[in-house]
């Protein structure tokens, strides 16, 4: 059997870059490309504006990172024998209607009507004024798709055009084979860069964003040098004297063709911009599909099986995007993670309230796989999206919506820690401030792999021995947190383990230590045995929680000292959150169903056999478990008692 490196699904800018940039990295690649002219590459404008388009947030540094790559980027193209793609950092203007009420604008210069008219004639009168992003610009993507295509061809990678991906077959959490109406193919790797159609294959939340454009020919004294960024139309003058006007921006799915409607708003909207253009020649209407996702940033790294990297989603920027997706996602095939792809994981998009469901989970049958039915198919009712918001979980006043923790240790990689953390769907993650401190195998750069904006730092005092070295550490722990931006974060969690071997905590020591931090403003959430006098005691000083272990930590010995838990719970005016020993999901949710308020769960997900996928599990069952205590079980008794009623059975 031919067993191929890598195969790429999608001969878009996205596949075709990848494509190369692997290529120049000594691998194997193989290209499926059903067909270029349908790709959003081919209907592209092909605009460089990661101002103009009014980034954000990661997304912004994503496009920046991106935009830098863009000479080097085109330099090598040309070296290997590319043909001319346009590229032109001409910078980009913005015109607008209405003056802003601040004209400062990072990367950008506001430009009075005036002045603007030195930068371009001819504006509109409506135009009152507009930004100058100097640093922006463009390429012609049709170009730059052909000129990748014969250049990933001259140099050897594998294309097998207009041949299409029609699904992926599975075997023990990896993709298998890929099938194609020719026949079926196997990859060690497979990634999927298809564009809008990628959630055909998989179960992202993909879909078509259609923009219809057009074209008109310039005078051949080329009256526009730079791309003209209106309100709602933008003007991008290409070296071969076209001058694309787009776009149109329609979530409607899949409706093929140009319309009428949209060929008079994109006209209109380019005649008031810049009214010259109402005399020149209409050349070309097109259309095409964006790969839009519901916050419009692409979908970066690995998907739900271990050799599948997800490459999409690139919206209204993939042609700015490639030199950068290029470069993450071929690294991530040589096993180098970027800090960018905890930001750009399809998990983001499964929230605590909305439960994470990769597509595909394995069921009983090791081998197979077990698509979750969607609500559609299950009459409407979506199983997992239980709404929990008002069961929030309250701690020190803060409230959180997952009622699990979890750690960072002990994970076979940065990344898998990041989408675990991700795919369990909490909000607190426990932090051991001295290995952060000395840089402890599997700890550089921990501090900077987690979105802290989203999770809730709770510094823990591993590895101290005695209560004066605890109280030291929380106060370290607390100055990690305000230097990662946690400015209000007081919380620690405390440990004074002396005990090596079964790491059982000292109470006296635990506190003591408690006691002093609680003066100094910290919400103690304390590591303890399950001793109900001990944890009233904790309460009475002013601890925020109290967190009995269910068995000694690592051990995954589940919950064993269940009757002094339950004497916690049912005395505790705090959270109770069950900290250690547990080692399956089941044990998980029979701890919430006790009525614990919250676990925190490390070594049962980090080792794992798939640590991602158990993370999901754990974060469902602590969610089942809690629903399950709300509801009630029923009583335990000693004897049957038969489901259906016995009155009225015929008896001989
Ligand atoms: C009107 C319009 C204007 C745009 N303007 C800009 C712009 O100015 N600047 C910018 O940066 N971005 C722009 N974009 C966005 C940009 O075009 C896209 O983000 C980018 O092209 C996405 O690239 P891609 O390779 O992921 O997908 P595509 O370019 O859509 O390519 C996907 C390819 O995969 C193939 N494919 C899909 N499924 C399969 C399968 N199962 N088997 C085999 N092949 C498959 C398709 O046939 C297609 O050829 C614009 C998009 C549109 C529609
Ligand atoms: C990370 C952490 O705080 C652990 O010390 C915790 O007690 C979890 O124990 P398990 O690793 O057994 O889940």
């Amino acid at each position: 059997m031919n067993i191929r490196e890598n195969i790429i699904i999608g001969g878009g800018i996205i596949g075709l870059a990848i494509a190369l940039e692997l290529k120049l990295r000594n691998k194997q690649v193989t290209i499926l490309s059903r067909n270029f002219k349908q790709a959003a590459t081919h209907a592209a404008a092909g605009m460089l504006a990661p101002r103009a388009e009014n980034l954000t947030g990661e997304m912004l540094n994503l496009a920046l990172q991106s935009l830098a790559l863009y000479p080097q980027w085109i330099e090598k193209l040309s070296h290997l024998g590319g043909e001319d793609v346009d590229y032109n950092p001409c910078g980009i203007i913005a015109p607008v209607y209405e003056t802003p009420d601040n004209t400062s604008h990072d990367g950008g210069l506001w430009l009075d009507k005036k002045n603007l008219a030195h930068y371009q004639p001819d504006l509109g009168e409506d135009v009152v004024g507009g930004w100058w992003y100097p640093e922006e610009g463009q390429v012609d993507p049709r170009r730059l798709g052909t000129v990748l295509l014969s250049i990933a061809q001259s140099l050897g990678v594998e294309i097998l055009e207009g041949v299409s991906a029609i699904a992926f077959t599975r075997s023990q959490g990896k993709i298998k084979d890929v099938i194609t109406p020719s026949g079926t193919l196997t990859a060690d790797n497979y990634i999927l860069a298809g564009g809008s159609w990628s959630g055909k294959l998989q179960p992202l939340p993909v879909r078509p964003i259609k923009g219809q454009m057009l074209s008109l020919k310039m005078p051949s004294d080329k009256p526009l040098e730079r791309v003209i960024f209106g309100e709602n139309t933008y003007l991008v003058p290409k070296k071969d004297g076209r001058l694309i006007v787009g776009a149109t921006v329609e979530d409607i799915g899949w409706v093929k063709g140009t319309t009428a409607q949209g060929v008079n708003t994109l006209l209109n909207n380019a005649i008031r911009l810049y009214p010259p253009l109402a005399q020149w020649k209409l050349e070309e209407i097109w259309y095409g599909y964006r790969p839009g996702t519901p916050d419009e940033m692409p979908i970066l790294g690995y998907g739900d099986a271990e050799n599948l990297i997800l490459a999409t989603g690139h919206h209204r920027n993939g042609i700015l995007l490639a030199p950068i997706t290029a470069k993450i996602i071929s690294n991530l095939v040589e096993g180098k993670t970027d800090s960018f792809l905890p930001s750009f994981s399809y998990l983001r998009f499964n929230s605590p309230e909305n439960p994470p469901l990769p597509p595909l989970v394995k069921n009983s049958n090791k081998n197979q796989i077990m698509n979750y039915p969607t609500p559609q198919q299950n009459n409407g009712y979506h199983a997992y999206s239980h709404d929990v918001s008002d069961d929030g979980l309250v701690i020190a006043g803060r409230k959180f919506k997952s009622r699990l923790m979890t750690g960072t240790g002990k994970y076979p990689t940065m990344e898998s820690m990041q989408q675990s953390v991700m795919a369990s769907g909490c909000e607190i993650v426990t932090v051991a401030v001295r290995r952060v401190q000395n840089n402890a195998p599997g700890h550089e750069g921990l501090a900077e792999a987690l979105d802290w904006s989203k999770i809730w730092m709770l510094p823990n005092t591993a590895g101290c021995t005695n209560a004066e070295e605890a109280i030291r550490v929380a106060r370290l722990g607390r100055e990690m947190a305000k230097l990662l931006g946690q400015e209000d974060n007081n919380f620690v969690k405390l440990e004074v383990i002396p005990d090596s071997k079964y790491l059982l905590p000292d109470p006296i020591g635990t506190l003591q230590a408690a006691e002093q931090l609680v003066k100094e403003g910290f919400a103690v959430l304390p590591y303890v045995n399950a001793d109900p006098l001990l944890c009233k005691r904790l309460e009475e000083v002013g601890c925020a929680t109290v967190m009995p272990l269910g068995s000694p930590i690592g051990s995954g010995q589940g919950i064993q000292n269940v009757a002094n838990i339950k004497i916690i719970i049912e005395q505790s005016k705090v959270p109770v959150v069950i900290d250690a020993g547990i080692g399956s999901p089941s044990e998980a949710a029979y701890g919430m169903e006790l009525g614990a308020d919250a676990l925190l769960i490390n070594s049962a997900i980090a080792l794992a056999e798939n640590p991602v996928i158990m993370a999901q599990s754990m974060g469902l069952a602590t969610q089942a478990g809690r629903l399950a205590y709300k509801a009630g079980r029923i009583p335990i008794k000693n004897y049957a008692s038969a489901s259906s009623p016995l009155t009225g059975v015929v008896t001989k």
